[in-house]
């Protein structure tokens, strides 16, 4: 049998298998107009089509490879103005400084803070919107990992981990909802949480970040719940192994040939190929997403 004949008996099965609902009105529901739906102003609806990105935003652990790659593309998408928040900006100091020549209109800048530290956050929060105006997307990118064996894991680092990961991701939320709440017009967080916060990676050792990684998931399930109240939608997207500095490093070479092994995709993922879910998520297209987890792997934990 042909493709399309293949469709066409698959409908009529349909059509035959699928008996016809009696409403209460009497009519059948093969009748039922197609419900009303408010459709948006011309000037929401254009937005929408250019998955438009209006305000300004915070981006923790933007001078990282993949905190860059997104403010590029938010920038891109209408974003007005970045602070970024990182305890090592300079890193990326000349990086920062051709996003400010390629998008010469936009208020970009930097600040070094380390996201454990609550004073500082509130602060650098503080400052953002002095600068900005507003904060109207949060991304939360700071993340460190840690790859050692459980039974020879320093507390220490179980901490460190679950600090920088999960508490200071939590801090800055925190303080960047309590402006987002008082300004009044909402505002879209997301967390970067990971494939490990689903399953268990292989072959390193790291249980340390897998855990912050899942318990991200729920605290943007809570935040979500919480927040939605005030117009502020927490969601967040969890990236498979993009080839970022992350990855990197000694002894990672035969790590990295078993993950793109272990991927249908084949291969690891540029971090360019983060940036849809983030304009996604940050855009005005996007009202109605919360408390949602967007998986960007390749295909990784299917497989
Ligand atoms: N690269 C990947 O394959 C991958 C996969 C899944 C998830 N992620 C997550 O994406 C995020 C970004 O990854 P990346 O590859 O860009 O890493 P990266 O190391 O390039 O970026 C992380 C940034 O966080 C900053 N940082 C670290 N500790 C900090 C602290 N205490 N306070 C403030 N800033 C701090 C670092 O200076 C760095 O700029 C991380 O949360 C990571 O777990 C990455
Ligand atoms: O799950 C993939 C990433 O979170 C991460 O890059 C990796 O697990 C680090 O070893």
């Amino acid at each position: 049998m042909s493709a399309p004949e293949e469709l066409a008996s698959r409908a009529e099965l349909t059509a035959r298998t699928v008996p016809m609902m009696k409403l209460s009105d009497g009519s059948d529901s093969s009748m039922t107009p197609a419900p009303k739906v408010a459709l948006g102003s011309d000037t929401e609806l254009a937005a929408q089509k250019r998955f438009e990105v209006v305000g300004n935003a915070v981006i923790t652990g933007g001078a990282g490879t993949l905190g860059l790659q997104a403010g590029h593309a938010l920038l891109e998408h209408g974003l007005e103005g970045i602070m970024i928040l990182d305890v090592n900006p300079t890193q990326s100091q000349a990086e920062i400084e051709a996003l400010k020549a390629r998008f010469p209109s936009a208020k970009i800048s930097a600040l070094a803070v380390d996201v454990t530290d609550e004073i500082a956050v509130s602060a650098a929060m503080q400052e953002a919107v002095s600068f900005l105006g507003s904060i109207d997307i949060l991304i939360c990118f700071v993340g460190i990992v840690g790859c050692v064996e459980t039974l020879k894991m320093p507390v220490s680092q179980w901490r460190k981990v679950i600090d920088v990961n999960l508490t200071g991701t939590f801090i800055c939320a925190q303080a960047a909802a309590q402006h987002m709440v008082k300004r009044g017009k909402g505002g879209s967080i997301i967390f970067i949480a990971s494939i490990s916060a689903h399953r268990v990676n292989f072959p390193q050792p790291q249980v340390a970040y897998n855990v912050s990684k899942a318990s991200l998931l729920m605290l943007k399930n809570s935040l979500a719940a919480e927040w939605a109240q005030y117009g502020i939608r927490t969601n967040s997207i969890s990236p498979g192994y993009m080839d970022t500095i992350l990855n990197e490093g000694d002894g990672i070479a035969e790590h990295r040939r078993i993950w793109a092994e272990r991927n249908p995709s084949g291969r690891m993922g540029s971090p360019s190929e983060l940036t849809g879910a983030i304009v996604l998520l940050a855009s005005r297209a996007n009202t109605y997403m919360n408390g949602s987890d967007i998986v960007v792997d390749g295909g990784a934990i299917v497989f």
